[in-house]
């Protein structure tokens, strides 16, 4: 028979999202409410293996809904890549009598928890808290809407100034290898063209509609560019094609970086975040082992984690069309 868990520890790994907090408060404070003990870990899977584990209650979490970033910290851990690594890190949660982990992170984060499953048979759920939206079986993921926002707030602000001059703006934003944040944000500021990794564009049709749209009146132009698209990976290589094949405008390069990951989270995402914390103390309590809950459809799931890690939720066509039609 199964041992009842009497401990769960909860980590953030991978790179930050805004709401993470709010997903460790849930958890925290759910397990509180199941009776069971609570252990934060420091630093994501590395804090697993350097035994950085603090225990937590209700009131360590207080005040934490509305901040950015995680307290717990995060990292990227090259030490839990290697099975060394991974063997400490399951020696210190078994002395630290921890009986199963919530782990908040991205594909990568689920990577490492189900290997270290397979091989340890370690209950692990994870919560997905991401800005990038990359993980099949959610809908959304912790962070995501909150960085769709700063997104379109800064590039209202670079509209004001490229209508100001009639430049044309290239704004790289990030997502990995996944468009979700260009073409919603995109979408949503009203950009001329998007550039994704999942529909390739190519130079000359981007020339050609940039032209079509000048022609069409506008003064100034915005390109919103995903980091993982192929003719974007260089966007200073792409501003250079531009200029010498667009006489038209003059040709501007803004790189939103990091900014996007931070600030404080967006009502969506503290409510996901919290639903999504309590649902995998839930998920731990009914039994369930070695999955993410996510979101769908409005409702809290319970997804296998290779489901999961089955690549990302596809794009939906229609809102490139939505785009095309919109930018007109
Ligand atoms: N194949 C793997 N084996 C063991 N651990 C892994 C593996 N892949 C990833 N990890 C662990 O998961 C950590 C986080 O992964 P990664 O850096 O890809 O971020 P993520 O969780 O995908 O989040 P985000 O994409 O939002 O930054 C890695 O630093 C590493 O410790
Ligand atoms: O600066 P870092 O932490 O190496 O990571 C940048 C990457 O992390 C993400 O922001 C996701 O957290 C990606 O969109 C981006 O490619
Ligand atoms: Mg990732």
């Amino acid at each position: 028979m199964k041992q009842p868990i009497q401990k769960i520890a909860v980590l953030t790994s991978g790179g930050d999202s805004p709401g993470m907090n709010a997903a460790i408060r849930a958890v925290v404070r759910c397990c509180f409410y199941h009776k069971v003990d609570c252990v934060g870990v420091y630093r994501g899977l590395q804090g697993l293996i350097d035994a950085d584990f603090t225990p937590l209650g209700p009131r360590s979490v207080k005040n934490i809904i509305n901040q950015g970033g995680t307290f717990l910290k995060s990292a990227r851990s090259e030490d839990f890549r290697t099975k060394q690594g991974r063997e400490k890190a399951y020696k210190n949660l078994k002395e630290a009598t921890i009986d199963a982990l919530v782990a908040i992170g991205g594909d990568g984060t689920f990577t490492g928890c189900k290997i270290f499953n397979e091989e340890f048979n370690f209950p692990i759920i994870g919560i997905p808290g991401t800005i990038d939206n990359d993980i099949n079986g959610t809908d959304y993921t912790i962070g995501y809407d909150t960085a769709l926002n700063t997104v379109v707030e800064a590039i209202d602000k670079i509209r004001d100034t490229a209508n100001s001059h009639n430049r044309l703006f290239l704004v790289e934003v990030m997502g990995r290898n996944a468009g979700d944040i260009a073409l919603n944000a995109g979408i949503g500021a009203g950009a001329e063209e998007i550039l994704i990794p999942e529909e390739d564009l190519g130079k000359d049709r981007l020339i050609a509609s940039l032209k079509r749209s000048k022609e069409a009146g506008k003064s100034s132009s915005i390109v919103v560019v995903s980091e993982g698209d192929q003719i974007g990976k260089n966007i200073l290589g792409l501003a250079e094609y531009i200029k010498e094949n667009l006489q038209e405008y003059e040709v501007k390069v803004t790189v939103l970086g990091h900014i996007q990951r931070g600030g404080a989270p967006s009502c969506y995402d503290r409510v996901l975040a919290s639903r999504l914390g309590v649902a995998a103390v839930d998920a731990l309590m009914e039994g369930k082992r070695d999955a993410m809950i996510g979101i769908r459809h409005g409702k809290e799931i319970v997804v296998p984690i290779v489901e999961a890690l089955k690549g990302k939720n596809e794009i939906d066509l229609k809102l490139i069309r939505v785009a095309d039609i919109t930018s007109l």
